[in-house]
């Protein structure tokens, strides 16, 4: 089997700026790339980096399309190198969209995590999320100062519901003791707070190890398992916690698959702030991989566009 193959960079500015340890992202930029079977059933794909996670760049995918033939095969898809994971992703979706089996995945029963703006604009924030719906949130720390982040969690910890659950993702920003001290104000909340996600730096697996088996609230890790290989070596080290898995940047879906379905490992999914396209292959892979019902971290919708034919025909026919 052959596929027509064609790729378009897109740019799209974030509706409101994703504030974390990491700094300020403004724009989401990827790649959507198109395959053409030879029945002329047409497919979608995104390739969404997120380089400071431990994906490629997005020059690197560039580079691998603009060097891939007009006409490619499953063959060239399942050699694409681990060091290109969200290309790994982007292709490996598109061609699954184009089996009939794929279509039938149900992915409405998935419950959604609102991701609330770091500091002070979350306390207003929450309410228009839980209007929505929204029972679980999430919400930045390690981006101010640990006291000033002390003092608005208390008072979001007070205006939320007590049936709402609370995600604290401090992206590795968090020192030791800071660490510690989070977790000992979240031991008083009695499992108000879900989890706190990645404490601390990537390189501080081990410290990370102690606190989780020191407090019971537990530790998701994200940034330490931002890939296969990672997620593969931290399940090996005996991580206890949770492991947030991004399927945009984690790899190919067939080897997360087969390794979630090895594995029986505590999973939350979670976003890349990918377009429409990206979203419906992340989370068709949630509900077929989910085994404990966790909201997924998919909730806000102005991150993406929706996946509209106009939108992708005039990506195409404005190149
Ligand atoms: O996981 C979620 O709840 C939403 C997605 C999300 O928080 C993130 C997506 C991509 C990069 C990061 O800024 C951030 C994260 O650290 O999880
Ligand atoms: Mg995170």
């Amino acid at each position: 089997m052959v596929y027509q193959f064609s790729y378009r960079p897109l740019n799209k500015k974030f509706t409101r700026p994703v504030i974390t340890n990491h700094g300020i992202w403004e724009i989401r930029e990827s790649v959507i790339i198109r395959l053409v079977d030879t029945t002329g059933k047409v497919s979608w794909g995104e390739i969404s980096p997120i380089h400071w996670f431990g994906s490629e760049t997005l020059q690197q995918a560039l580079d691998f399309c603009n060097q891939l033939p007009a006409e490619i095969t499953p063959e060239i898809i399942f050699d694409i190198p681990d060091k290109l994971p969200a290309c790994q992703f982007g292709f490996e979706s598109a061609l699954e969209n184009l089996a009939e089996t794929h279509e039938s995945i149900n992915y409405q029963n998935l419950t959604y995590s609102g991701l609330l703006p770091a500091g002070k604009a979350a306390l207003d924030q929450w309410k228009t999320l839980w209007r929505q719906g929204y029972q679980t949130f999430k919400w930045k720390i390690g981006v101010d100062e640990i006291s000033k982040e002390i003092k608005i969690f208390n008072s979001l910890i007070q205006k939320l519901p007590k049936s709402a659950k609370l995600r604290l993702d401090a992206n590795g920003g968090l020192s030791y003791e800071s660490a510690k001290l989070w977790l000992k104000i979240c031991e008083t909340l009695n499992n108000r707070i879900e989890f706190i996600e990645q404490p601390l730096s990537v390189d501080k697996f081990s410290e990370m190890l102690e606190l989780s088996n020191a407090y019971h609230t537990k530790i998701a890790l994200d940034e330490s398992v931002a890939t296969l290989q990672q997620l593969e070596d931290c399940y090996k080290q005996g991580w206890p916690g949770i492991f947030v898995i991004k399927p945009g940047i984690v790899g190919s879906p067939s080897q997360l698959r087969k390794f979630c379905q090895q594995h029986q490992i505590d999973v939350v999914f979670s976003s890349v702030f990918e377009t429409a396209i990206g979203r419906e292959a992340a989370l068709k892979l949630a509900a077929e991989l989910s085994q404990n019902n966790r909201a997924v971290g998919f909730g806000i919708n102005h991150f993406f566009t929706e996946k509209d034919s106009n939108w992708l025909k005039s990506l195409w026919n404005n190149h």
